[in-house]
This record gives structure tokens, C-alpha cells and sequence, in this order.
């Protein structure tokens, strides 16, 4: 599907609703009878390439009411309801230091969830975990540790693989039983087999070496009949390169590595650093059984691989704990068919159903009023599939009479689309060029697009890359604080990527020329700063290295403020 029929799309509320609904009703039959659930899929889509996974926020599900009752150790203390049943912690989950507040309830909707016994509020930690298994990805292999994930700029490699770097002596010596197979065979074939082939090795030997441990990753959804016979194909053949890899003891049958792919396709986190980037896949059970949310009430970080949740909207008694399984930058449609195809769900959360409701419109994939100086949101018109030339509306701010050239519209949001792929394609080759693409890119998309329409975001995001690169700072503040106001209006005001991009518009300011910058940028970059220190204590924690760095930041601020002004 071409993007400018994403851009343009309007939604008919009854009918897409309608289809998704057909849809979910479709999957749970699937789940009841695995002879259909192919077929179904196949049809349905798509250009599954899932040969390299990418490690996502997360996980998924299966029958999961059937399955709660074969969860070991999970004891089922009664149905209050018909809808939902609720059941202790068990062993698993009694590991987490805040067990108190929390208990494993099921329902007919979302399987298997986390539920708060009490009122939990902002910057409270709920649940803290450590890995299963856990690996760094690919490309920060020489500068995070692979035994505790400390970031380094001296780390020591394995002198035999030269492929995986420690940090000490003591982290190469722990990390060994999980490394040395591989090792070899790093030795052997001179490369390294794909980051999910890794992580699925060490669990593979850590169930060899704690075999009762291995309850944790069975406990797990596997949905292995929702996934396409495609993706079963690329598990088989993936299965082939995992057994090069580990003695033949630590292999499962051929069927049961199958459903083990299944469920690190739906369980595996991304482990992410204080910025919010990833650099390695881990799979953490207990926190697997936390469901998605698109307005969540809790947050994923993590320290080393260590990761915390924690809230970051209150929390009443008996509500569920929610986490976000995807980018909540992209449009309410885009997310659902992401959540659909990857966790087999259709999303019926607050802010999906917001913007289902007549009048409010989603920035994430609106047009702008043509007013200049109006910044109101409009919903996009009918695409030319659906024969509208024009497409007319009032401002519900400024009240200016709208009228939108529908195929021009399409034409102009398609060429930028055009312009920034080709921007992209030569991202990493040209600076200069690819700026100068996605500045006209930009320039078209600024015309149309609400400011905090995905892909104004996605240029927008480009160009401060590519201006810090060349070291331009001033265009690339003037970016950097644009999007700022974005993530405003998308994010909630406790959403740790508002608060990375408060804390990365500062270091901006602060790599202007020291002469360059005066008192009233000074209390700029002071009041982003403590804006950013204010929501990474909620979402990250006082002791934070990050929330500590921005600390440190404002205090040298505010210290230069004072000289400034005196
Ligand atoms: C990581 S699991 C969460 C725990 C899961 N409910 C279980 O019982 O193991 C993700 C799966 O939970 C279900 N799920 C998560 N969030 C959901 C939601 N908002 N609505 C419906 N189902 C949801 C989906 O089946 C999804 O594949």
C-alpha cells in the first residue's frame, strides 16, 4: 500500500470497525480450530519477512483463558465473575520485591494481566525483574558489557570469538557457560548468527544447566496458531542454525523449538538505554504477563539490563497494570494493524476508541487548517479511491472555510514521501544531500500536516540528526524545539520520550559557542531541564544514571546562571 493512502485515508468509524470486529471474531476461531488459522492468515496478509525479528517492547498471547488453567503454580482462587478470575502470585511472580500491590487476574478479552491491589501513584515502582535469558544486539556488541550490559568505551574482548567484549575478568568468567558454545562457533564460521539465535541459545542452555527454571518461558503465550505458515517455515529453518550452535543436549524437539519461537517472537523486550535506544533483547516472564495499552499507565525502563516499571499515571485499586507495546507516534490505525499482526488483538484502549469518536481528530495522521496562523488539527479527506475531487470543511478553531484539492493533496504528500525516502537511502553516504531531501521534503509536509502528524515527526526527526551531524546547531534547535511542542501534544506529560527530547534539545542549546549563549537562553535551557528531571523521576527513577546526568546538567546551569547574572 502506497503511503499517500495512509496519509489520506479517512476512517469510516462503522465499516473499518465492523471489519476489524469480523476480524478479532475470525482470530478467536482460529485459536479454537488450528486446521483454518493458515489459510486465514495467508490470506490476510502480507510480506511477512520475520527473519530478523526485531526485538520488540514485547510479547503476545494464545487461548489464553484455556491456558491459565495449566499455568504451574498459579492457583486459581475462584471466579467472582464469569469474566474475570482471579488468581495469586505464584513462585514466579513472588520474586518481584512488590508483590503486594499486585495479582494476577484473567479475562475473556485480554487472557492472563496484572491488577493493583492498591492505589499506586506516579514514580512508583511496580515490578522490577531480571532477564531469563538476555543478549546484546549486533551493533553495540564492542561497547556494552554481555555479561551485566555496563556501556563502556574500554571494554575487554574474548580473545578467542573477538566478537563479544566484558567488561572485567569477573563478568567473562560469569558469562562463560552461556558464551562458550557459541564462541566456537563464532570461531568457526568468522560471523555471528542472527541477536534472536542468540538469545534463543542461552535459553536453550540455561534450561539445560536449570531445567525447572524452564516453567518460566513455558508459562509463556505462544499463539503458535495464529502465526502464518511463513513464520513457521523461517522458525524451522532458524531451528537449523541454533543447533550448530549448542550441544545436542540442550535441544528441544523440532516442534517444541518451534513454539518456543513462537513465544520470544511475542515475550522478547527490547532491553533499551536511559535514551530510550535499544541495544539488546532479553526476555523477562513476569513482566510478559503485563498487557498493552496505548494511553499506558506504566512505563518500561531499564537499568543494565535490569528492568524496572514503573507508573506513570495514577493508578487506581483493581485497575490493570498497563504497559505500551508499540510506537505511539504512528496513527490509532497503523498501531492496530502493528498490535493485530504481531499479538493477534484488535487494541479497543482509551485512545484508540478517543479517536473513533466524531469530532476528534488523531494529529498523527491530520492535515493542517489552511489558515497560516491557525495550527488546528483537521481530519484528512476521503483518498481519490473513494472518488472525492474536493473535500471541504470549516475550522472548528479559527472557523476559516477549507478547501482541499483532493488529488493534489495526495500528489504533493506522495512526492515527500518520495523525497525522504530517497533522503534516507542516502543518509549514511551524503549528509549534505540527503539534507537538502528531506528540507524540501519538509517544506512540502509543513504546508499539509499537522505538526505532530507521523510523518512531519519522522522529517522532522532526520533533520536534527543530520543538522547536529554537521554541527548546525541553530537549525537543528530550531527542529529540536518544534518537535518538542509534537511530543506535546502525542505524549502524555509523563512519557519518558517527552522528557529525552527535553534533555536532547538542552545539550543542544549547550553546544552552541559559549559566547553565544546569554542569560535568557540560559533560563531556556534551565526551565527544559528541570522539565526533563521532573518526568524522568517518574519514569526512570531518582538514582537513574540518566535522571542523575540531567541533574548534574541543571546544576551546572544553574551555576553559570547565577555567575551570568551577578
Ligand atoms: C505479553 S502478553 C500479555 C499477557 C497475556 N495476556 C498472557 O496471558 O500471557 C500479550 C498478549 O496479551 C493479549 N493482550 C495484551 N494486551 C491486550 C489488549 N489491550 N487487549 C486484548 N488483548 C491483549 C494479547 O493476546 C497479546 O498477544
Amino acid at each position: 500500500m502506497s503511503h499517500k493512502k495512509k496519509n489520506l485515508r479517512r476512517r469510516k468509524v462503522s465499516s473499518s470497525d465492523e471489519e476489524e470486529e469480523q476480524q478479532v471474531q475470525k482470530s478467536k476461531e482460529i485459536q479454537q480450530s488450528a486446521s483454518t488459522k493458515l489459510s486465514f492468515y495467508d490470506e490476510m496478509n502480507d510480506e511477512s519477512d520475520i527473519s530478523e525479528y526485531k526485538p520488540l517492547m514485547f510479547i503476545s498471547k494464545d487461548s489464553l483463558v484455556a491456558q491459565s488453567s495449566n499455568i504451574q503454580g498459579i492457583q486459581n482462587i475462584g471466579a467472582e465473575t464469569n469474566v474475570e478470575q482471579r488468581i495469586s502470585f505464584n513462585d514466579q511472580i513472588s520474586k518481584m520485591k512488590t508483590n503486594k500491590k499486585l495479582e494476577i487476574r484473567v479475562s475473556d478479552q485480554s487472557g492472563r494481566g496484572i491488577f493493583a491491589l492498591q492505589n499506586i501513584s506516579p514514580g512508583a515502582l511496580v515490578m522490577e525483574d531480571i532477564p531469563y535469558a538476555a543478549v546484546v544486539d549486533d551493533l553495540n556488541l564492542s561497547t556494552i558489557c554481555s555479561n551485566c550490559f555496563m556501556k563502556s568505551g574500554k571494554l575487554l574482548c574474548c580473545s578467542a570469538c573477538k566478537f563479544v567484549y566484558y567488561c572485567s575478568k569477573d563478568c567473562q568468567r560469569n558469562d562463560w557457560s552461556n558464551h562458550q558454545h557459541e564462541c566456537k562457533i563464532f570461531v568457526k564460521v568468522q560471523r555471528k548468527p542472527p541477536t534472536s539465535v542468540r538469545l534463543l541459545c542461552r535459553i536453550l542452555m540455561r534450561r539445560m544447566s536449570d531445567p525447572t527454571s524452564f516453567k518460566e518461558i513455558e508459562n509463556l503465550q505462544s499463539n503458535r496458531n495464529l502465526f502464518k505458515q511463513s513464520q513457521i517455515e523461517t522458525f524451522a529453518q532458524l531451528s537449523y542454525v541454533i543447533r550448530e550452535c549448542i550441544p545436542k543436549d540442550a535441544l528441544l524437539p523440532p516442534s517444541d523449538m518451534i513454539e518456543l519461537f513462537c513465544r520470544f517472537t511475542e515475550n522478547s523486550f527490547s532491553i533499551l538505554d536511559g535514551e530510550m535506544i535499544p541495544n539488546g533483547v532479553a526476555v523477562y516472564p513476569n513482566v510478559s504477563l503485563i498487557n498493552h495499552s496505548c494511553r499506558p499507565n506504566c512505563i518500561v525502563t531499564f537499568e543494565k539490563s535490569k528492568m524496572m516499571i514503573r507508573c506513570i499515571e495514577s493508578i487506581m485499586k483493581d485497575q490493570e497494570i498497563t504497559i505500551n507495546y508499540t510506537d505511539l507516534s504512528q496513527p490509532g490505525e497503523e498501531r492496530r494493524k502493528e498490535l493485530r499482526d504481531r499479538y493477534f488483538f484488535l487494541c479497543q484502549c482509551e485512545l484508540c476508541e478517543y479517536y473513533k469518536l466524531k469530532g476528534h481528530v488523531d494529529p498523527r495522521n491530520a492535515l493542517r487548517c489552511q489558515n497560516p496562523t491557525c495550527s488546528n488539527a483537521i481530519e484528512p479527506p476521503e483518498s481519490l479511491e473513494s472518488g472525492i475531487e474536493e473535500f471541504t470543511s470549516t475550522c472548528s478553531v479559527c472557523s476559516k472555510e477549507l478547501h482541499y484539492d483532493v488529488a493534489d493533496v495526495e500528489k504533493k504528500l506522495s512526492m515527500a514521501l518520495e523525497l525522504y525516502d530517497e533522503g534516507t537511502k542516502l543518509r549514511d553516504k551524503d549528509d549534505l544531500q540527503a539534507l537538502a531531501l528531506f528540507e524540501q521534503t519538509y517544506k512540502i509536509q509543513q504546508e499539509l500536516l499537522h505538526e505532530a502528524n507521523y510523518n512531519m515527526i519522522r522529517t522532522r526527526k532526520s533533520l536534527i540528526e543530520i543538522y547536529c551531524n554537521l554541527r548546525d546547531w541553530k537549525n537543528a534547535l530550531n527542529h529540536s524545539l518544534k518537535l518538542t511542542k509534537s511530543y506535546r501534544i502525542l505524549y502524555s506529560k509523563s512519557y519518558p520520550l517527552l522528557s529525552i527530547q527535553l534533555y536532547s534539545t538542552a545539550r543542544i542549546y549547550l553546544s552552541f559557542d559559549h559566547n553565544e549563549i546569554n542569560v535568557k537562553d540560559l533560563e531556556k535551557i534551565e526551565e527544559l531541564l528541570r522539565e526533563a528531571l521532573k518526568i524522568l523521576e517518574i519514569t526512570h527513577g531518582f538514582q537513574h544514571p540518566i535522571t542523575k546526568m540531567v541533574e548534574m546538567n541543571l546544576w551546572d546551569v544553574q551555576g553559570e546562571l547565577k555567575t551570568k547574572k551577578n
